[in-house]
């Protein structure tokens, strides 16, 4: 299973401890995804975090912050509708770099792919406290259909299915043609989260 693990945080883990159990379960795509913290803060976790990543050779995506993915030489970033255009990211960070681009409706998925995205991340699946202000809950049948105009369209992106996804969801939501799953609640609220990312690879 293609995992992308979106760090966060709780009473027992900082986000460098949610991204290093991650990878210490098998987890080879980490996303720094830090809402609530200054750009300083962002900046002294994201080093961090990348040599982490780099011991692991996984690959170390920077959610909103363009720059400081560009200043460190990240693999890519993750861009949302209130992020900075995909093309303009683009134009930046040159073909090298990873942009992934958030997508609730095909239409979303169509404009990105026409912006240069590399991947999709689609949700919410259900819904999920690790995001505010969520868009409408796309569930099973909502992959279904994006996945089939994707197909009718000629568009061949990977879709990674995103927003409240536990386990138990993963076999159904690849059913539907989506490339990979990425999740953050689920592993960290588990007794043993890398036990938990190791039985979600291993899936
Ligand atoms: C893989 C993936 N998919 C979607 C998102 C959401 O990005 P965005 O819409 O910009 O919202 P924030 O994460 O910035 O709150 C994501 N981060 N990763
Ligand atoms: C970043 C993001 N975008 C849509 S839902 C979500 C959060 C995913 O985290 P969880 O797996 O805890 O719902
Ligand atoms: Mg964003």
């Amino acid at each position: 299973m293609e995992l992308q693990f979106i760090t966060h945080y709780t009473d027992r883990y900082t986000y460098f401890d949610s991204a290093r159990m991650a990878l210490e379960g098998g987890c080879r795509w980490i996303q720094l995804r830090m809402k609530e913290a200054t750009e300083e803060e962002v900046e002294k976790e994201a080093i961090r975090v990348q040599d982490l990543c780099r011991q692991y050779g996984a690959t170390f995506i920077i959610d909103d912050h363009v720059a400081l993915a560009k200043k460190l030489h990240a693999d890519g970033v993750h861009l949302g509708k209130k992020d900075m255009p995909i093309a303009e990211a683009r134009k930046l960070l040159g073909k090298d770099f990873i942009i992934g681009g958030t997508a609730n409706t095909f239409e979303d998925v169509q404009m990105h792919y026409a912006a240069g995205a590399d991947y999709i991340g689609c949700g919410p699946f259900r819904f999920t406290t690790t995001k505010k202000n969520l868009s409408p809950v796309l569930g099973l049948e909502g992959y279904r259909n994006i996945v089939s105009r994707m197909k009718e369209t000629g568009i061949n992106l990977p879709i990674v299915a995103i927003g409240g996804i536990a386990f138990e969801d993963i076999p159904a939501i690849m059913q539907t043609g989506v490339s990979g799953i990425a999740l953050s609640g689920s592993i960290l609220r588990a007794d043993d989260p890398i036990a938990e990312t190791r039985r979600i690879i291993n899936s």
